[in-house]
């Protein structure tokens, strides 16, 4: 997130669409009774500033009447939906990420428990299981109860297009008031198109969208869910190659992990882990140069090297290919094995040993840690607060730890990447003690 992101919002960008008129009284209305308004609590008139420090919300001020802020998550006295009546419906798209079942189980305990809705029901295989035909799964609190501690998702994934009209046609015969979207930047530009179909036939039917990533990609939030489970695993493979590097003469430790266009798995992971020499990540160019300079001083110096490398990083120096996995993501490069031979060529003149790792999908497959599992627990209680209130085209997500409610508009206008002039990379910098620049 650049400061001209922030500087670009509007207000029309942070409103939320709504289906229609809120005349139904809550069912929660014993827990919300006695809440009072608190440093950890707004009403669902008050907002959430978009800023969050001094003088960038002063600079605003100047500009506009009011201060931009977003529509704050959570609970609302009177819903759109009647609860008794809701049939709600959940789909998992995209790659895997820890903490998708979490989601799914406390979508359904949420729904059924606590608004006492009628029935939930799960859509295989991502988009796919809206446009093939296929049946859903009806999901109960018994069949979700024990799935919170397995990795993957129990509807499956995909990747690929579907059909907008076709899918709404599939919500429709199945009498679906509200499709909660799991996934990443592709599957909410997805739901933005099924809500806009929904939309043009004056159905209403909400969508709301459940951040998924282990690339923290999605800007605006905090973080994705998973996220941080997917750092914590690929820390573990960082340590490995140290313990190898380390114990070598002239060890090199090499190890790819995910992140396509952002590199937060890398920076986190490093930071975790510590004993990196080098961390490479898309946002910061490198050459070979500088980086064979860079892993030959560091083996004279200490006697190993430990080199990280983010999938997306140096894709310039790769043969350049247009191909794209069926979703339109490009297909990358493999920075890791171009690495490994690039390091073996240009330090051949040394006596070394290099220990190449890539975890690549271990770091994903995995349950989500204590952190996610809360997180996702939240966000799919608040994803459920907001599709009862009425709301579409939306996602839930925090915001320096607060619950907002974002237009998808604006999810999607963007791209979270790690800046290269901020803290986190600085962090990083600090802790590799690499140059600058390679
Ligand atoms: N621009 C888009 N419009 C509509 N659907 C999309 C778009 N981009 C991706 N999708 C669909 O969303 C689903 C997941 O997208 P993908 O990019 O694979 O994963 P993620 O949601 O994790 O980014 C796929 O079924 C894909 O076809
Ligand atoms: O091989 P696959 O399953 O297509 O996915 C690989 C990609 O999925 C990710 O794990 C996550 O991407 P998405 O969040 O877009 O699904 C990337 O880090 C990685 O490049
Ligand atoms: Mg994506």
């Amino acid at each position: 997130m650049q400061l001209s992101d922030l500087q670009a919002i509007t207000h029309e960008d942070l409103l939320i669409t709504r289906l229609g008129q809120r005349t139904v009284d809550t069912p929660l209305q014993d827990l919300l009774g006695n809440r009072q308004e608190s440093v950890h609590y707004v009403t669902e008139t008050d907002r959430v500033l978009v800023d969050d420090t001094l003088g960038i919300a002063k600079n605003r001020v100047t500009h506009t009447a009011d201060l931009p802020a977003f529509n704050p998550g959570g609970p609302r006295a009177k819903l759109f939906f009647d609860p008794s009546e809701v049939t709600a419906a959940i789909v998992t798209c995209g790659g895997l990420c820890p903490g998708l079942n979490n989601v799914i189980r406390a979508l359904v305990l949420h729904l059924k428990h606590a608004y006492g809705c009628r029935d939930v029901l799960g859509f295989k295989n991502g988009y796919q299981g809206l446009a093939d035909g296929s049946d859903p799964v009806r999901l109960t609190p018994d069949l979700v109860r024990d799935i919170h501690n397995r990795g993957g998702t129990i509807l499956g994934t995909s990747r690929g297009n579907q059909d907008p009209a076709t899918m709404i046609d599939t919500l429709v015969r199945h009498k679906v008031d509200m499709l909660f979207v799991v996934g990443g930047d592709g599957t909410l530009r997805g739901a933005a198109r099924l809500a806009a179909e929904a939309n043009r036939r004056g159905l209403p039917i909400a969508v709301v969208g459940v951040p998924k990533t282990i690339d923290n990609d999605i800007p605006w939030i905090d973080h994705s869910f998973g996220f941080q489970t997917a750092y914590a695993r690929a820390a573990e493979s960082i340590t490995a190659a140290h313990v190898e590097a380390s114990s070598g003469v002239n060890g090199i430790g090499l190890v790819k992990l995910m992140g396509r266009h952002s590199g937060f798995i890398a920076a986190h992971a490093t930071l975790v882990a510590q004993g990196v020499d080098f961390t490479l990540i898309p946002e910061v160019p490198f050459t070979l140069d500088g980086l064979l300079a860079g892993v030959r001083k560091k083996l004279a110096d200490q006697g190993h090297a430990v080199v990280v490398v983010a999938e997306g990083a140096g894709q310039n120096l790769l043969p350049a290919s247009t191909a794209t996995d069926p979703s339109g993501n490009r297909k990358l490069g493999d920075v890791g094995a171009f690495l490994r031979g690039a390091l073996t060529d240009g330090l051949s003149d040394l006596p070394f040993s290099l220990r190449y790792i890539d975890p690549g999908y271990a770091i994903r497959s995995v349950p989500a840690n204590a952190f996610d599992a809360v997180y996702c627990t939240r966000l799919a209680q608040a994803a459920t607060h907001a599709a009862m209130a009425g709301f579409t085209s939306m996602m839930v997500g925090s915001r320096r730890g607060r619950f907002i409610n974002m237009p998808i508009k604006l999810a999607t206008a963007t791209s979270n990447h790690v800046d290269p002039y901020g803290d986190l990379w600085m962090a990083v910098l600090e802790t590799t003690g690499q140059p600058l620049t390679l």
